[in-house]
């Protein structure tokens, strides 16, 4: 049981005190810094997935449309076939799925051979199954009689015409496709996407593939995944050297098309920090910075014109971190939404701990069992680098230690965020 692993990004040497906000504070200030977007497109139905219902949407007629067969056999009249049976009808006709009404007056003393999904006229009372049949072919013997209306599903029991469909606000999954398509509807209005561009800042950074430096630009791709993951479209505006002009005239440059920019590294009190600066510089304000959070401490929340831009940490857990309790809730109160949904649960501490009070912290955990009332029991992953995405990458979720926990022993509940579990069936996509 790890207690009070080294903190390896020293974050605990810097002072804690009252110049850092609580993250609930910061949380706050970052979501009402965003604003709703407005806009709307028409985009096809197929190509809806995720897209957010910008009106409700109703249904354009009754479902079923018409009164269909439920199963494959023969609609009749249950005057047809009175006493008891068995009872030989003549067959009159054959109605298949997609079949126009046209034999009801044949019907009168005969059967009909019907299909699943095929019209049954209105001057039937019932189908038989053909399993309650035997088909000789012109002739048909019914060997039992069906309840009145058995087997007919009869037009508008499930929708009646004008019935909501779904509602504005809607996040558009594949069974809403469903619904929608299978009511005639073959493009929706949605929301308009967040339009975020993602940059990272440090000379020492490469992408993958070129230059010899060591650093691989991780935040970039890592948070352009995450934006989109929630919905936006993307820009990506690469690696701006630690250049105060550079910075400046990349964001002067990119000030008017995006709903929010969204820089990584140069956020700290470094020297060669000049994200803020640059920000002032290109007419940009910042509203709050440095949270009591740990990984995420020097993250910070600005705008520039109408765009927010907020700064994440370097470290690529910190923006991580940042990223998952700022920046999403700023995405979802753009879309529209509370970011009430992010719900916390219960855990047990598989682990103590001893630390310094002052941030709340943010640990990746691995379940390793559960208790007697099935609550998880997790174990902390990594030393506390947040340099390093390794424990992230293993772990099941994310536990909370409050600011002022100081020390917590094995068996402690913990609040935690688990991940998605990636399950293929009945995933709510
Ligand atoms: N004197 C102080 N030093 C530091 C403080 C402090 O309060 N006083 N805060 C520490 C904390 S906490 C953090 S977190 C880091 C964050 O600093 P910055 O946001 O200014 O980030 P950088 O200095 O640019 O980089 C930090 C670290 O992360 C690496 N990095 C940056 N970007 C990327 C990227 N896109 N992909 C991969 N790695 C990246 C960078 O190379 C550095 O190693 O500051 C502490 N210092
Ligand atoms: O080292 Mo900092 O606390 O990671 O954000």
């Amino acid at each position: 049981m790890p207690v009070n692993p080294r903190a390896a990004c020293n974050c605990d040497v810097q002072p804690s005190g009252p110049d850092l906000m609580s993250v609930e504070r910061a949380i706050e200030v970052a979501v009402g810094m965003a604003r709703p977007i407005t806009g709307a497109q028409e985009v096809v139905l197929r190509f809806a997935r995720g897209r957010i219902l910008a009106a409700d949407l109703h249904a354009p007629q009754a479902m079923p449309a018409f009164d269909n067969s439920a199963m494959d056999g023969f609609a009749l009249r249950l005057q047809d076939i009175p006493g008891t049976g068995p009872w030989r009808l003549p067959v009159a006709g054959t109605m298949t799925a997609g079949s126009a009404l046209g034999l009801a007056g044949a019907v009168v003393g005969a059967a009909l051979r019907i299909f699943t999904g095929a019209p049954v006229p209105a001057i039937c009372d019932a189908v038989v199954m053909q399993e309650n049949c035997d088909d000789q072919g012109e002739h048909v013997l019914i060997f039992s009689r069906p309840a009145m209306g058995e087997n007919i599903r009869r037009a508008g029991e499930d929708i009646g015409a004008g019935a909501l469909l779904a509602s504005r606000g809607t996040i558009i999954e594949a069974r809403h496709i469903g619904l929608l398509a299978g009511n005639g509807h073959a493009s929706v209005q949605v929301r308009r996407r967040p339009r975020i561009a993602v940059l990272s800042t440090g000379d020492e950074l490469v992408d993958r593939g070129k230059g010899s430096a060591s650093i691989h630009d991780t935040n970039r791709p890592m948070l352009l995944a995450l934006c989109e993951g929630l919905g936006a479209e993307v820009t990506d505006l690469g690696i701006c050297a630690d250049d105060l002009g550079a910075m400046t005239g990349l964001l002067r440059a990119n000030a008017t098309q995006y709903d929010m920019i969204l820089t990584s590294g140069a956020a700290s009190v470094g020297g060669r920090d000049f994200v803020r600066p640059a920000l002032y510089a290109a007419g940009g304000s910042v509203e709050a910075c440095r949270v009591a959070l740990k990984p995420g401490k020097p993250v910070f929340f600005g705008r520039l014109g109408d765009a927010l831009l907020t700064g994440l940490p370097g470290n690529p857990l910190s923006a991580y971190t940042g990223f998952q309790l700022f920046v999403a809730r700023q995405i979802a109160a753009m879309l529209g939404f509370s970011g009430a949904e992010m719900s916390v649960e219960k855990a047990v501490a598989g682990f103590g701990w001893k630390r310094k009070a002052g941030r709340a912290e943010y640990l990746p955990v691995r379940i390793v069992a559960h208790d007697a009332s099935g609550r998880p029991i997790v174990e902390r992953l990594g030393h506390g680098s947040s340099a390093s995405l390794m424990p992230l990458s293993q772990a099941d979720g994310v536990a909370v230690l409050d600011a002022s926990s100081t020390e917590g022993a094995c068996g402690t509940p913990v609040s935690w965020f688990p991940f998605c579990r990636r399950k293929f069936a009945w995933r709510s996509i």
